[in-house]
C-alpha cells in the first residue's frame, strides 16, 4: 500500500442550508486497500461519496482523486477522471428500459472507441466476472432479483476497468446468505483486479470480513482505523458501534471463520505430512 493515497481529502466542509454535514474532514485511501466507511444515518456517507466522485461540490475543502485535484479540472477532465472510476449505487441505479448487457455496455460505448462486437464481449465478461448466469444480459431489471440486480449493476461498475470500485451499501437489502456470496465476490474481485474499494455500508459483517481499514464519520469528520483500533475506541458512538450486539455476533462470526481457517490449515498441513 505504499505510495500516495489514491483519494486525498482536506478540510472537507459540506453545507445545505443551514445544515452543516462534513466540517473539517481529512481522509486518505490507500491504493489496494478495501476502506469501509460507517456512521449513523445521515452522517454524510453517501454526499462523501458523490463528492469525491465529483457528483456534489463541497463547500470547502480538497479533494483529490487518483492525483488530480477535483476542483481544478474541467468538465472533459472531470468525465475522463470518473470513467477511472466505478460506482455500484445502493439500488443498482440500472436504466430500466435497458437489457443488463446493454446497461453495462453503455459505460463502453460513452467512453472508448471500441468496436460493437468488441463492446459486447466486453460486457458479456463483465456480467460472469459479477457472477451472473450467462442469459442475464438478455434481461430487463425488472425481472432480475435484488441480488442480480447488485451484479448488474457490479458488472456496470467495472465495465472500464475502474482503478476505484465506490459501493454504496452493496449488501443492503441482501439475505446474510446472499449478502456474504457479495462480500467474497468483492474481495475475490478486489484481489485478482488490484482494486481499491471504497465501501459505505452499515454491515459489520462485510466490514469486520473484507475490509483492510474502517472509516467512521463521528463529530462531522472520519476516525480512520482497524477493527482492533476501534475496539478500543471510547468515543460513545464508535464504541457502541463495534460493542453492541450486532457488532459482538460479526465478530464472533469472524472469530469462528478464522478458527475454521486455522483448522483447514493444520488438516492441510497434516494431509500432507
Ligand atoms: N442534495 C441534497 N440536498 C440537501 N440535503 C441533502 C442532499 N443530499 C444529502 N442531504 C442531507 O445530507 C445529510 C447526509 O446525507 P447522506 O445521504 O450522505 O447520509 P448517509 O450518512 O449516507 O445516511 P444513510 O446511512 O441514512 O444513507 C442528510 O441530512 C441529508 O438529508
Amino acid at each position: 500500500m505504499a505510495g500516495s493515497p489514491v483519494i486525498r481529502v482536506r478540510g472537507l466542509v459540506t453545507r445545505f442550508g443551514p445544515q452543516t454535514v462534513h466540517d473539517g474532514l481529512d481522509l486518505d485511501v490507500e491504493r489496494g486497500e478495501v476502506l469501509g466507511v460507517v456512521g449513523g444515518s445521515g452522517t454524510g456517507k453517501s454526499v462523501l461519496l458523490k463528492e469525491i466522485l465529483g457528483l456534489i461540490d463541497p463547500a470547502a475543502g480538497r479533494i483529490e482523486l487518483l492525483g488530480h485535484d477535483t476542483a481544478e479540472l474541467d468538465r472533459a477532465e472531470r468525465t475522463a477522471l470518473q470513467a477511472r472510476t466505478g460506482v455500484l449505487f445502493q439500488n443498482g441505479a440500472l436504466f430500466s428500459s435497458m437489457t443488463v448487457a446493454e446497461n453495462v455496455m453503455l459505460p463502453l460505448k460513452e467512453h472508448t472507441d471500441l468496436a460493437p462486437a468488441l463492446v459486447a464481449e466486453v460486457a458479456r465478461v463483465k456480467i460472469a466476472m459479477a457472477g451472473l448466469p450467462p442469459d442475464a444480459g438478455t434481461k430487463h431489471p425488472a425481472q432480475l432479483s435484488g441480488g442480480m440486480i447488485k451484479r448488474a449493476g457490479l458488472a456496470r461498475a467495472l465495465a472500464l476497468d475502474p482503478d476505484i470500485l465506490f459501493l454504496d451499501e452493496p449488501t443492503a437489502g441482501l439475505d446474510p446468505i446472499g449478502a456474504a456470496a457479495f462480500d467474497t465476490l468483492i474481495q475475490g474481485l478486489q484481489r485478482s483486479l488490484g482494486l481499491t474499494v471504497f465501501m459505505v455500508t452499515h454491515d459489520l459483517d462485510s466490514l469486520t470480513s473484507i475490509c483492510d481499514r474502517i472509516a467512521v464519520l463521528v463529530d462531522k469528520k472520519i476516525r480512520v482505523g482497524t477493527l482492533a483500533q476501534h475496539l478500543a475506541d471510547p468515543h460513545p458512538w464508535i464504541h457502541d458501534y463495534f460493542h453492541g450486539p450486532r457488532g459482538r455476533a460479526a465478530l464472533d462470526a469472524k472469530e469462528r471463520n478464522q478458527a475454521r481457517r486455522h483448522e483447514e490449515e493444520d488438516a492441510r498441513r497434516l494431509a500432507k505430512g
